[in-house]
């Protein structure tokens, strides 16, 4: 398996702030990665270290197996969506797609005016009479049609309304099928995304704290509820991520597939369980670690 990005040990600090602390992991080809985690968490930085635009202050970066800085080979094949993207004043939309035409190899034309039909664009108007979620939907539009080997949307959407945001991923989804590539997508609205994604990065103070399928994620914690003895019995020796209680019944965020033996016990116990969604395991994962390392937690 090829791999597009392998980082090792990258740390990146900004005076006494270290936003992103020794981190190390793979990004393979063709797949669709979920870079996720909290506000302030380190992604955007990182998302830079891979696209040349910020150095890193340690660790070794390989982007298509070489160094990004000032490396035209590699810079070529990325194309890195940001949510307030400036564009010069006196540009139209048109004149953003004439531009990214000479910018990426794998350009579609066609395919970048179909998007424009699609996202209800006004081809001929300037973008800073653009609204906000206009200028999100053209970003978009650049992104797919870039079809760039490694594709970069860090939080593509401010401003963009439910319909326009399932267009997005129904169109990545079907364009990714027929021209696969690598996709890495930084997102707080994990729920409305977790279909797409492949893999799971999650940062969290600059740490990488989980790196994951995101199938095996799917079954990776579940929650039990019931009576606050019975929760409390059952979860006795497991790993929990959360616990609340009210009067007398109780529910608890476990980590781990249960096993049948474990399902035939909260049976008997009367207890009831449900699987949790991947956005669910990472707030609680996230949660977990902010309260583990005393900081406080709003
Ligand atoms: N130029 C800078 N100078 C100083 N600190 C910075 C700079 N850029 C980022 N930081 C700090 O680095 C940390 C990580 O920021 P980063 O933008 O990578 O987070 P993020 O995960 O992308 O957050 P968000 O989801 O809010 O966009 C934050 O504490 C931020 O304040």
């Amino acid at each position: 398996m090829t791999n597009v990005v392998e980082v090792k040990g990258l740390t990146k600090s900004y005076g006494k702030v270290t936003a992103v602390d020794d981190v190390s992991f793979k990004i393979e080809a063709n797949k669709i990665y979920g870079l996720l985690g909290r506000n302030g968490a380190g992604k955007t930085t990182i998302m830079h270290m891979i696209s040349a635009q910020q150095f890193a202050t340690s660790g070794e970066l390989k982007v298509f197996g070489e160094e990004p800085f000032e490396n035209s080979k590699v810079l070529n094949q990325i194309c890195f969506i940001k949510e307030s993207q400036k564009y010069p004043d006196t540009f139209r939309i048109i004149d953003v797609l004439e531009v990214a035409k000479t910018l990426f190899t794998n350009w579609d034309d066609a395919y970048a005016h179909a998007l424009i039909q699609d996202f209800r664009l006004p081809i001929k108007r300037r973008i800073k009479k653009l609204s906000r979620g206009m200028l999100s939907s053209v970003g978009i539009v650049v992104g797919l049609a870039s079809r760039a080997p490694l594709t970069i949307f860090d939080e593509p959407y401010l401003g963009l309304d439910a319909v326009a945001r399932v267009l997005f991923y129904d169109r990545l989804l079907e364009d990714y099928a027929e021209h696969p590539r690598t996709v890495i997508l930084s997102t707080h609205l994990i729920d409305e995304v977790s279909r797409l994604l492949e893999h799971v990065l999650v940062i969290d103070n600059g740490k990488l704290i989980l790196n994951e399928d995101a199938d095996a994620l799917r079954g990776r914690a579940c929650t039990v509820s019931g009576l606050k003895s019975a929760v409390d019995a059952f979860t006795r020796g497991k790993e929990v991520l959360e616990r609340t209680a009210i009067g007398s019944a109780a529910t608890a965020t476990i980590m781990g597939n249960l096993s049948v033996q474990d399902r035939k016990y909260a049976e008997e116990l009367g207890l009831e369980f449900a699987t949790v969604s991947i956005q669910q395991l990472i707030v609680n994962l996230t949660r977990t670690q902010t309260a583990s390392k005393g900081a406080d937690f709003q």
